[in-house]
C-alpha cells in the first residue's frame, strides 16, 4: 500500500542546509552538469544557472558551444568544458571530485549524448537524470548500469514528468514480458514476473502519481521526482501491494510552472543540493519544495501568466529567504 506524506513549509525549513564557518568552495559540494546540446542549449543554461544559485560550491557544465557561451555570459563563475572532457576527466581525484552529476537537461537522444549518459552511470557519485537523459532508460546497458549503481549504493534520482513517467513503466513491462518469456508458466517465477508486468502495463502517472512513482523508483533502483501540479518523491522500496510505502508529496505549486524550461530549473535545484551532501529524498523534496515558492512568487509579483522559467530562477533566492 503507498501512503502519501505532505513535504511543506516545515519540513523544507528543516531540511534546508546551513554553511559551516570555515566552509570553502569545495566543502559545500561541486555539481557537474552535462547539459544544454546543440539542439536546446537554454535548457542546459536554465539548469546550470539553477544548480550555481544554490547549495553548491562548484558548478562545473559540460556542454556544447551555444550553452558555453551563454553561460559564461550569464554567470562567469561557472566552469565550462567540453563535454567530451567528462569522457577523459578523472572523476575520483580531489578536491574537484564531484559531490553530484546531473544529466539530460537539453541532450538530445543521439549517440553522442547515449555515451555521455553511459559514462555518467558509471560516476560513483550520485546522479540525476533529467530530460533527454530518461529517453535512454530503455536501453539494457542503460538499466544494467542503474541496478549496479543500486547494488553499490550509488543513489541515482530520476525527474520524469507524466509523458517521462508513462515511458518508463512501459518500458519495465515490456522488460517484464522478455522474461516472462524465459519461465513455463507453471514456475512460480512466471507468475510473479507476470503479475509484475501487469502491475507496470496498468500504473497511471496521472490518475496514481503517488503509485506510479513508488513503481518507477522499484524499478530503476532510483529516486522517482515524479512532476506534476503537485509532485511525488519516492525511494525504492515498494516492491508488492502488501509493503507499507510512504512517497512524499509537494503540493506549493502553482500552474504558473507549466511553463517551457521549468523542469530544468528544478533539475539544477536538485543537483546543488544533493552536491551539497543532503541525503537525496530531503535534497529531492527540498529542491521541490523552493522551485515551487519561487514560481508562486513570481505568480504573486508578476502575474501568474508571466511567470517564465528565467523568472522562476530569478525567485529563487527569495523563496530561500521565505524559509528564514
Ligand atoms: N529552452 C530549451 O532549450 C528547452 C529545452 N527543453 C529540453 O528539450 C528536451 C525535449 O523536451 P521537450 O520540451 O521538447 O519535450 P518533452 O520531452 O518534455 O516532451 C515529449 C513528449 O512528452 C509528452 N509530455 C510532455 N510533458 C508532459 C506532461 N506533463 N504530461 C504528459 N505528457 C507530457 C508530450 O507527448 C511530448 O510530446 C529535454 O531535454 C528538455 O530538457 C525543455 O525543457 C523546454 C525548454
Ligand atoms: N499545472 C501545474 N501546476 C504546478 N506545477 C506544474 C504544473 N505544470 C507543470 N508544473 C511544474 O513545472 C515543471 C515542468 O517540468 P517539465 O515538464 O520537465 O518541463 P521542461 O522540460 O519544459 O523543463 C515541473 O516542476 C512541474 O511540476
Amino acid at each position: 500500500m503507498v501512503l502519501e506524506k505532505q513535504f511543506g513549509e516545515a519540513d523544507a525549513r528543516a531540511a534546508l542546509p546551513h554553511l559551516k564557518f570555515d566552509d570553502n568552495k569545495f566543502t559545500r559540494g561541486m555539481c557537474e552538469l552535462i547539459v544544454g546540446g546543440p539542439e536546446f542549449p537554454g535548457a542546459g543554461v536554465l539548469a546550470s544557472l539553477a544548480a550555481n544559485s544554490l547549495a553548491a560550491g562548484y558548478v562545473t557544465t559540460y556542454t556544447w558551444k551555444d550553452a558555453a557561451r551563454a553561460i559564461r555570459a550569464k554567470q562567469p563563475s561557472i566552469v565550462v568544458r567540453k563535454p567530451k572532457e567528462f569522457l577523459t576527466r578523472d572523476h575520483t581525484a580531489a578536491p574537484g571530485k564531484p559531490k553530484a552529476v546531473v544529466i539530460g537537461c537539453g541532450l538530445s537522444p543521439d549517440d553522442e549524448a547515449a555515451e555521455l549518459v553511459l559514462a555518467a552511470l558509471q560516476v560513483e557519485v550520485p546522479l540525476v537524470m533529467d530530460g533527454g537523459a530518461l529517453a535512454f532508460m530503455n536501453r539494457a546497458d542503460v538499466k544494467e548500469a542503474l541496478v549496479t549503481r543500486a547494488k553499490n549504493k550509488f543513489p541515482t534520482v530520476l525527474t520524469p514528468h507524466a509523458g517521462e513517467a508513462a515511458r518508463l513503466l512501459k518500458a519495465e513491462a515490456e522488460r517484464c514480458a522478455e522474461q516472462e518469456s524465459l519461465f513455463d508458466t507453471s514456475d512460480p517465477s512466471w507468475q510473479w514476473v507476470h503479475e509484475r508486468g501487469e502491475q507496470y502495463a496498468a500504473a497511471d502517472p496521472k490518475a496514481d502519481p503517488a503509485q506510479a512513482a513508488a513503481l518507477i523508483a522499484n524499478a530503476y533502483g532510483a529516486v522517482c521526482v515524479l512532476k506534476g501540479p503537485d509532485t511525488y518523491i519516492s525511494v525504492p522500496g515498494f516492491v508488492q501491494e502488501s509493503d507499507e510505502h510512504t512517497v512524499l508529496v509537494v503540493t506549493e505549486g502553482t500552474p504558473a510552472l507549466a511553463k517551457a524550461g521549468t523542469g530544468d530549473v528544478l533539475a539544477g535545484t536538485i543537483g546543488s543540493f544533493v552536491a551539497s551532501g543532503m541525503a537525496l529524498e530531503a535534497a529531492c523534496s527540498l529542491g521541490v519544495f523552493l522551485h515551487a515558492r519561487a514560481g508562486r512568487l513570481a505568480g504573486e509579483a508578476l502575474g501568474e501568466l508571466c511567470v517564465t522559467a528565467e523568472r522562476v530562477l530569478h525567485y529563487i533566492p527569495k523563496a530561500v529567504c521565505s524559509l528564514a
